[in-house]
């Protein structure tokens, strides 16, 4: 796509956002799309009826005769906000690879909602299914703006081949506006993701994964490299995200994790060692034992 026809794309969408500003001024307080966004919605057409989002039981991976993987049991609900933590080795990485179908495990069961046998879906196929993976370094396109990150998101997804003469339509405008707000990025459309700080980048990174609308969201060492204030802001971030996407957070930080966290899941040797909140698992013999230090 030219500049000229992605700057047009912005100005479009400029244009949608004052008409919306005007419409919502319009509406009584209860109205409009904005409303919605921190609703707690379905897991869409995953069947979540059990109350599991995400399920493990018993699986096993080893490579080369290390059990990388050893008997994981875990499951998550929907809309919940799970923190995975673990020292180094535990098996966090491999057991997101598994759920995004990196990695095959040599046993086990793994299921997205009651009915979707993961191990029957390769990478991409997890990734449409509404299951969004963000590794540790951001991975945006630095010589585009972050409005054309957004864009770009969506246009992948939804396998826009020939993206030309792509037009977000109505709601895609709404989606895209409301995915800007919510990464703290809404002042910031023009400018080039390359001139963002990291934190910045992260939420980027994170909007275009939003675009996507998944259900079930990985996020390996979100806060890693950030500033405190952007910690704190990532922070609320995750706490607005959770109830209509689940989150599964690896993370080291335990600042971090004590603002956001609910239920924490302790992994070592490759499966699950305490599980609980998180005064609970910081109470806990072993957990002080392998990880938390003396
Ligand atoms: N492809 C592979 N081949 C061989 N060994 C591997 C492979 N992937 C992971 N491992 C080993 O499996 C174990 C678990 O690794 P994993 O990366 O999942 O741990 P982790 O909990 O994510 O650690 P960290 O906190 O350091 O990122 C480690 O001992 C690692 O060396």
């Amino acid at each position: 796509m030219t500049p000229e026809l992605m700057k047009a794309g912005t100005a479009r969408f400029e244009r949608h956002l004052e008409r919306e500003a005007q419409r919502r001024a319009a509406l009584t307080e209860s109205g409009g799309r904005s409303a919605g966004y921190a609703r707690h919605a379905l897991a869409g057409e995953v069947d979540v009826t059990h109350g599991r989002i995400l399920y493990l039981e018993d699986v096993h991976v080893s490579f080369d005769g290390f059990k990388a993987i050893n008997g994981l049991n875990l499951d998550i609900a929907p809309g919940e906000l799970r923190c995975i933590i673990g020292p180094n080795g535990a098996g966090k990485t491999t057991m997101m690879d598994i759920i995004t179908g990196k990695t095959r495990p040599d046993k086990g069961t793994v299921f997205f909602g009651s009915t979707i046998d993961l191990l029957r879906h390769n990478e991409p196929g997890i990734a449409q299914l509404g299951i969004g993976r963000k590794f540790q370094k951001p991975t945006v396109f630095e010589q585009l703006s972050v409005f054309e990150n957004l864009e770009l998101a969506l246009k992948t997804h939804k396998g826009v081949k020939h993206s030309m003469f792509f037009q977000l339509d109505s709601a895609q405008s709404d989606r895209l506006a409301e995915v800007l707000h919510t990464i703290h990025l809404a002042g910031s459309m023009r400018r080039m993701a390359g001139e963002l700080s990291h934190g910045q980048k992260q939420w980027l990174e994170i909007g275009m994964l939003l675009m996507q609308d998944p259900k079930l969201l990985l996020l390996d060492e979100p806060v890693a490299g950030m500033t405190d204030e952007e910690t704190a802001r990532t922070a609320e971030l995750f706490l607005r995200l959770k109830g209509r996407h689940s989150l599964m957070v690896v993370e080291h930080d335990m600042h971090f994790i004590r603002a956001i966290s609910e239920k924490v899941t302790v992994l070592c040797d490759g499966a699950v060692l305490a599980e609980g909140t998180l005064d609970d698992v910081q109470a806990d013999e072993r957990v002080i034992e392998v990880y938390l230090g003396r």
